[in-house]
């Protein structure tokens, strides 16, 4: 892809990635459940924190769960760090279309509206315009997705997307296979992986 190409098409995951889903859960589990064990954010292992959770005891998984259901709980995600300036910055680069792509929980109920609310509130309503909600990234077109999961897997076997991988709690041992790339923080260098992309 590249300027020959048109704008560079760029994918921002948000839980994760612009919100920190991972720190809320524990935080809000410990609030409500302040007796049951818990997972440490360095002991997270895998992308659903569910599955972690029931894995240590069957009936914990469901109680994760209620946390992230509960109303207030995606609005009230504090922005990862250095993210919001990213954005502000992104869509701002010439030649550069800048989306955010985020997947609803099943039981959507609060979780679309706040995850709207979220990017009003932190980033203003023009990147509400640049909202794609979807359970299947995959069939979404652009030139990079950044994305704290570590497997994407959707209808498209060959997604037009390049993952970079987002670093986070659950994903930072996973040791990657060349060609992979993971951007470590919004402090790392994401501008050089948009100009690589161009050159490509
Ligand atoms: O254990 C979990 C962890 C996350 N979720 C939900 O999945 C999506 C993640 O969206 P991304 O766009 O891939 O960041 C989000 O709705 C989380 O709340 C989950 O269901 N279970
Ligand atoms: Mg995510």
């Amino acid at each position: 892809m590249g300027s020959a190409a048109g704008p560079l098409r760029v994918l921002v995951d948000m839980d994760g990635v612009l919100a920190d889903f991972e720190g809320a859960v524990l935080r809000d589990f410990r609030a409500r459940f302040p007796g049951e064990p818990q997972v440490e954010l360095p002991a997270r292992r895998g992308f659903s924190v569910r599955e972690q959770y029931r894995c240590l005891r069957e009936d914990l998984g469901a109680k994760v769960a209620s946390i992230y259901e509960s109303p207030g709980f995606f609005l009230g995600l504090d922005p990862i760090p250095g993210a919001l300036e990213a954005m502000q910055e992104m869509i701002r680069m010439q030649d550069t279309e800048v989306f955010i792509c985020t997947s609803p929980l099943r039981k959507y109920e609060h979780c679309i509206v706040e995850k709207y609310k979220w990017v009003e509130k932190h980033l203003g309503p023009e990147f509400v315009e640049r909202i794609i909600l979807t359970r299947d990234k995959t069939v979404v077109s652009a030139d990079l997705l950044f994305d704290d999961k570590d497997t994407i897997r959707g209808a498209e076997l060959n997604p037009s997307w390049e993952h970079i991988l987002f670093t986070c709690c659950h994903n930072r041992h996973i040791q990657l296979q060349a060609p992979r790339r993971r951007l470590l923080s919004w402090a790392d260098d994401w501008k050089s992986i948009l100009e690589s992309k161009r050159r490509q």
